[in-house]
């Protein structure tokens, strides 16, 4: 029998980790195995899944829309092979992708008999969408998606929730469900529709749009130096992530940068020191020598306590 699979796709920072995490973490009772491809080769949100759920796998060092649809397909291949087999695969896309790319891999005849694309999950990140409406990236992600998720609700005013709902439902985008601190009701992920997917194309260029720093660094930074050089590399940062250790603070946080919204959380499963911290902007604005510059200095401001 061929094993259901569901793509979620959004836009970077709009929510995709969180809703799979909210369904590893669901009482379904399902085998489930995830595959997460994040942007560049520190692969955090691999990580903070692997906190809740074994079966996560990270494809970094590239998009797998794009150049790692092979290993989108080699990975595919061994979760298929384990025993017992998953019940359900999930492959998170990352923020930059076209899924009609990843659809059309998954449309393979050979994979679709072991695994067949069930639904793809769209997440609409509720109070940015308004921002991201004429973007060729953001159109491709919802026209590719069967079921849209909106995340962040709670922090989108009413009427511009009403709006974007509206606006949604105009484009024959029927079944969108407000994901805020809800459990993730699986029963309305899979489309009742079984008619064969007809064919895509993937035609967004979008190689070249996006740059990426990584950054890291054995020791310990200073708090309020690191929070002085987020705030400005923020005015260009479309999204960062990352693993970091600060000077008088006991164990390791988990940063998130979603535009200009920072936060700071304890990752208290992690044992290690150090940072590991990538930050995403598009090429045209965001300036990777002059964010590796800023962040470098923090070196300057630690001390390896
Ligand atoms: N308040 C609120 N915050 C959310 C929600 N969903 C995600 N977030 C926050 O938004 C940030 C980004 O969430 P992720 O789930 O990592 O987003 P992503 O789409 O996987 O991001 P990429 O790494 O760019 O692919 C994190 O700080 C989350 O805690 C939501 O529904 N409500």
């Amino acid at each position: 029998m061929s094993v259901p699979v569901l793509l979620v796709t959004g836009f970077l920072g709009a929510g995709k980790t969180t809703f799979i995490n909210r369904l590893l973490q669901a009482e379904h009772g399902l085998r489930i195995a995830a595959i997460v491809n994040d942007f560049g080769s520190i692969n955090i949100d691999a990580e903070l899944l692997a906190q809740t759920s074994e079966g996560v796998i990270g494809l970094k060092n590239g998009c797998i829309c794009c150049s790692l649809q092979g290993d989108l397909m080699r990975t595919l291949k061994v979760v298929l092979s384990r025993t017992p087999k998953p019940e359900l695969i999930v492959i998170e896309a990352s923020g930059v992708a076209d899924p009609a790319g990843i659809v059309q891999s998954l449309m393979d005849p050979v994979i679709w008999k072991e695994a067949r694309l069930e639904t793809v999950i769209g997440i609409v990140d509720a109070p940015d969408a308004a921002r991201r409406a004429d973007d060729p990236l953001w159109q491709a992600q919802l026209q590719g998606s069967d079921i849209l998720f909106l995340s962040k609700t709670t922090e989108c005013p009413q009427g511009d929730l009403k709006a974007l709902r509206a606006g949604l439902a105009s484009r024959g985008k029927n079944c969108i469900l407000n994901m805020d601190d809800a459990p993730v009701p699986l029963s309305a992920l899979f489309i009742e529709d079984n008619s064969p997917r007809a064919p895509v194309e993937a035609d967004l260029q979008n190689d070249d749009r996006f740059v990426h720093v990584e950054w890291e660094y054995e020791g310990l930074v200073d708090l309020p130096s690191f929070q002085e050089a987020i705030l400005r590399i923020s005015d260009t940062a479309l999204r960062g992530k990352g693993l970091l250790s600060f000077t008088g603070r006991q164990g390791r946080h988990v940063f998130q940068l979603v535009g200009k919204r920072a936060t700071l959380s304890s990752a208290p499963w992690d044992q290690e020191k150090g940072c590991r911290l990538i930050l995403i902007g598009e090429r045209n604005a965001f300036d990777a020598d002059a964010v590796l510059r800023k962040l470098n200095r923090l070196r300057m401001h630690t001390s390896d306590e």
